[in-house]
């Protein structure tokens, strides 16, 4: 095996997982040889449909969903589940893919799979915690990361926000790497926003930059607009149904509060759920997230060690 280094990315659908594959590959091929990797992006979702980068290696020449819907006559998440258990069956597809693209010493291939978002994936049927287990028993232990990509504009309602930040906890955990939170589409967000956004570290602080409002001391507005508020407004008949139906949906409201405020205090005491913003019309945002991602796996670390490999006289080609 070479130097290899692989993002897993991953996130809720659309949030823009492909286009931060894309641009990756992008930005390192601007950056040249000098900076000592290759990047390869493959993908691992059989449901995929259009992507934008080279693919280095693609699920689908094993399985797509399109066939397993075809021939089992199964539906969408059927037949995803059914393509990521076949590929558990075949791993040695995966295997010769990447001893294909790890098997040059002098070069670090820093490969970015683009994986399936759906969480079921990585908790009730843990296919995709079962592939990352075979990649550490190939020896790919302390070289992967996971990217979790989510959709800057969701941190603008509290139910999306909440949701989207425990997807990324929930990933966080099922996964055991480790991990960055990318906030997507931060090009659709006010720059004078985005510059708060970047001295950001906690999820609610960033709700708070993007749209929130929890400027009351308890908590103000992300409980008022709790998710659950909607769901809690009884008929009204009569004025002693009435009563019991004010008091029944108070005392619902203020379990659900008390539940919304126990969740972010879990995301932000702890400062579990942080998120580095992307904005993909900026190199510099770009550089800062694959920095950011680099300094998680701490790739870089021992590059110095093999600097030998290079020869920076011949403008970084390998030797
Ligand atoms: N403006 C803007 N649009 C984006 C960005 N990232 C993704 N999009 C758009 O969002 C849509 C979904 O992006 P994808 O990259 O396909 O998202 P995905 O997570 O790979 O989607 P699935 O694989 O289908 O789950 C596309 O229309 C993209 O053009 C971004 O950073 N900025």
């Amino acid at each position: 095996m070479g130097h290899c280094v692989i993002q897993l990315v991953t996130g809720p659908a659309g949030s823009g997982k492909s286009t931060y594959c894309h641009i990756m590959q992008e930005h390192g091929l601007a950056m040249g040889p000098k900076h000592r990797r290759r990047i390869h992006v493959a993908n691992l979702d059989p449901a995929a449909e259009h992507f934008r980068y080279d693919v280095a290696f693609d699920v689908r020449d094993l399985i797509s969903v399109d066939d397993v819907m075809d021939e089992l006559q199964l539906g969408p998440n059927g037949s995803l589940v059914y393509c990521m258990e076949y590929l558990l069956q075949n791993m040695d597809w995966l295997e010769e893919n990447l001893d294909n693209y790890d098997d040059d010493e002098c070069v670090i291939l820093y490969l970015i799979i683009d994986c399936p978002g759906q969480i079921e994936l990585y908790t009730h049927i843990p296919v995709m915690n079962k592939i990352i287990d075979q990649l550490r028993m190939w020896g790919y232990n302390h070289k992967m990361v996971s990217v979790f990509v989510v959709d800057a504009t969701f941190v603008t309602d509290p139910a999306k926000f909440i949701s989207g930040s425990l997807l990324a906890l929930s990933a966080m955990i099922s996964m055991q790497l480790p991990h960055v939170n990318v906030l997507s589409k931060c090009d659709l967000v006010e720059e004078a926003s985005m510059d708060r956004v970047l001295e950001m570290e906690s999820a609610l602080q960033l709700w708070d930059v993007l749209g929130g409002d929890r400027a009351s001391s308890d908590g103000g507005s992300i409980l008022s607009s709790s998710p659950f508020r909607n769901q809690l407004q009884p008929p009204i008949e009569n004025s002693t149904k009435q009563n019991s139906s004010t008091a029944r949906r108070n005392n619902r409201e203020r379990r659900w509060n008390r539940l919304t405020e126990a969740i972010c205090s879990l995301l932000d005491d702890y400062s579990m759920v942080g998120f580095i913003p992307l904005n993909i019309n900026d190199e510099d945002s770009i550089s800062h997230v694959l920095a950011t991602v680099d300094h998680a796996i701490q790739y870089g670390e021992d590059l110095e060690v093999r600097g030998a490999d290079y020869d920076d006289d011949v403008g970084g080609e390998v030797e």
